[in-house]
């Protein structure tokens, strides 16, 4: 479904992604772990068109989308929600939510009718007419999701949707990406949480100083002595290989 190949980007001095290559299957849920400053987001960000990779290419669907914009990739069924919210918040809920169907309608009506949906979807349609600034991080994070699916994606991309969650509200954040994933929906997640990981993902690439280090299952990397060794250091790492 998506294909980035040999993707690096390198920022003044520094290799944030060195050459790094992934593809992301139809229906599966594709995991990006790794260290603080290992390069997740940074090679997310190219997926998405937020940064242009250094070197490399993206195709989705079929089409190189190496140099679209964010809303060209959007148009194409690829949505992504940021770290930290990105709400509108001088507008109500629903509101948010219509900006992301305005990108398949300009119909006020057909907009609001969707974005109801998308609501109901994310069990927040009680909050449809509050004001987005007075919803916690949880509300917001969800929110976010809300806009996006109102985009009508194929591939949707999470960067940390469960950061700053507490374990109650990671729960019910897992339990709506399983929603999402049964509305036919491919997902691509970073995520520092490893419950998360576990619980979601079908396979993972663990990033290690902008380069990949390992993929498989969960239980495959987290296995993994590189991995272990890049998340604890060498001393965890010979422990993890004893066990
Ligand atoms: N716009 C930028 N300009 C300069 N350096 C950057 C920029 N964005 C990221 N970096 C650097 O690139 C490296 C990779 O950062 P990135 O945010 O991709 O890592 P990450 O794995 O997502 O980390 P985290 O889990 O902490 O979000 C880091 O050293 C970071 O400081």
């Amino acid at each position: 479904m998506l294909e980035a190949t040999g993707i690096s980007k390198v920022f003044g001095r520094l290799r944030a992604v060195d050459d790094v290559s992934a593809e992301v299957r139809q229906g599966e849920i594709l995991g990006l772990i790794g260290p603080n400053g290992a390069g997740k987001s940074t090679f997310f960000n190219c997926l998405t068109g937020d940064l242009a990779p250094t070197t490399g290419s993206v195709r989705f669907l079929g089409e190189d989308i190496t140099t679209r914009s964010p809303e060209a990739r959007a148009e194409l069924g690829l949505a992504r929600t940021f770290q930290l919210p990105q709400t509108f918040t001088g507008m109500t809920v629903l509101e948010n939510v219509m900006i992301g169907a305005f990108l398949r309608t300009s119909v006020t009506a057909e907009a609001r009718e969707r974005a109801r949906r998308i609501l109901d979807i994310v069990d927040m349609a009680h909050l449809a007419q509050t004001p987005a600034k007075t919803l916690g991080t949880p509300g917001r994070k969800r929110l976010e999701i809300a806009r996006a699916l109102a985009t009508e994606p194929k591939l949707l991309l999470l960067d940390e949707a469960m950061a700053g969650l507490n374990p109650t509200e990671v729960r019910a954040a897992i339990d709506l990406v399983r929603v999402i994933h049964g509305m036919g929906i491919t997902l691509v997640i970073v995520e520092h949480i490893m419950e998360v990981i576990n619980s979601l993902a079908d396979r993972v690439i663990v990033f290690h100083q902008g380069r990949e280090i390992a993929r498989g299952t969960p239980r495959e990397v987290t296995g993994d002595p590189t991995v272990i060794e890049a998340y604890l250091g060498k001393r965890a790492s010979r422990a993890g290989g004893r066990t």
